[in-house]
């Protein structure tokens, strides 16, 4: 059966590093055709158009159909899979308070509009920054929709992390295994390599403490930043790419062997307030994400998972005292 995938923000550039993969099936699997719904804002609307243009001349077989939106009542209608990526950058001057209020004002109205019309199978991922509230608020705004089908993007993170510790330990990235991603999508997220596996040795064996505290940590949160100094514009072709493994592991499951990291509803799992939207350690199967449970967690590790909870608790009331939930 067809899927109709909701894209937003669909003219950006992580928009189009992702519409084509898409429609070439590596979201979904070779066998399921899509339709795409492109959502922008009335000025990104004649983009949007060249884009779709260069999606209609790939003759992508899997692709059933464009549509392209700036109403988000029309652009999540039927939505099966949400892509909200599209947001309100942080412009010089800005206040925190400002950029979360600016977020607010488009993540509530989509989040009403996929209340009011998406598919009853929908899954919403929040890439858009600050990603993990500004998908709090588009759940907020969904009292209908089972509230873990709201999530937010911690994957490039995780994939970074993967990387780093790769190289680090001369391995390949698909011989390592839990990895986890906690907290916020920020500076303030804590890569934990505790219980990673190299080859099926603990990671922890095989690096420091300070290569941990002094580089990797650092390195995997600083990241988006380091490609924004570097390429002059932020990570896209990676953040697609990241956005393309969340809902494909979401959809088909993770591999047997490990798990990766999402930022999904707390259940209150590890201390973390029910509610908040946080990364964790998950595994897919049967289409939803399950937290991986009996984790040990050490006192360093704690101290960091608290540090990036304490900020999206923060986020939390900033937004509830504007308004926004
Ligand atoms: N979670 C993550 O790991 C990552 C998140 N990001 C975030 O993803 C977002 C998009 O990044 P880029 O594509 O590089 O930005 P971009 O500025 O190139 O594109 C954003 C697009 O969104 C559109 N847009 C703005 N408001 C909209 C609305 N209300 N409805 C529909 N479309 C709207 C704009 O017209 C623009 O075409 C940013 O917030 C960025 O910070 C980027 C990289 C990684
Ligand atoms: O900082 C940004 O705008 C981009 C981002 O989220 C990342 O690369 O992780």
């Amino acid at each position: 059966m067809t899927v109709n995938v909701t894209v937003t923000g669909a003219a950006g550039q992580i928009g189009y590093a992702l519409l084509f993969r898409i429609a070439s099936g590596q979201l979904l699997g070779p066998d399921t055709p899509v339709r795409l719904r492109l959502l922008e804002i009335p000025q990104g609307l004649k983009a949007a158009e060249g884009t779709a243009m260069e999606l209609d001349d790939c003759a992508f077989p899997l692709l059933e159909g464009i549509d392209i939106f700036d109403d988000p009542k029309r652009g999540f209608e039927g939505a099966n899979v949400a892509l909200l990526v599209g947001a309100r950058p942080r412009t010089k001057g800005m206040e925190r308070g400002d950029l979360l209020e600016a977020n607010g004002g488009i993540f509530g109205p989509q989040g009403e509009a996929i209340n009011a019309g998406a598919a009853d199978d929908v899954r919403v991922l929040v890439v858009g920054n600050p990603a993990n509230t500004n998908a709090l608020i588009a759940q907020r705004h969904a009292p209908d929709v089972p509230a873990e089908r709201f999530t937010a993007m911690t994957r490039l993170d995780h994939n970074r992390a993967l990387s780093q510790l790769a190289t680090k330990t001369g391995a390949s990235v698909s011989d390592i295994a839990n990895l986890t991603i906690w907290g916020n999508h920020s500076a303030t997220q804590y890569p934990d390599v505790f219980h990673a596996t190299v080859a099926g040795r603990p990671a922890s064996e095989l690096v420091d403490q300070s290569w941990l505290e002094d580089d990797f940590i650092p390195t995997v949160a600083k990241r988006g930043a380091a490609i924004i100094e570097a390429r002059g514009a932020s990570s896209a072709a990676s953040a697609a790419n990241a956005a393309i493994d969340h809902v494909h592991d979401w959809v088909n499951g993770t591999p047997e062997n490990s798990w990766t990291s999402a930022a999904i509803v707390s259940d209150g799992s590890y201390g973390v307030p029910e509610g908040l939207i946080s990364s964790f350690p998950v595994r897919a199967s049967g289409g939803t994400w399950q937290i991986v449970q009996g984790l040990e967690i050490d006192e360093f590790s704690r101290g960091k998972i608290d540090a990036s909870v304490a900020e999206l608790v923060e986020e939390r009331e900033a937004v509830r005292g504007l308004g926004l939930i």
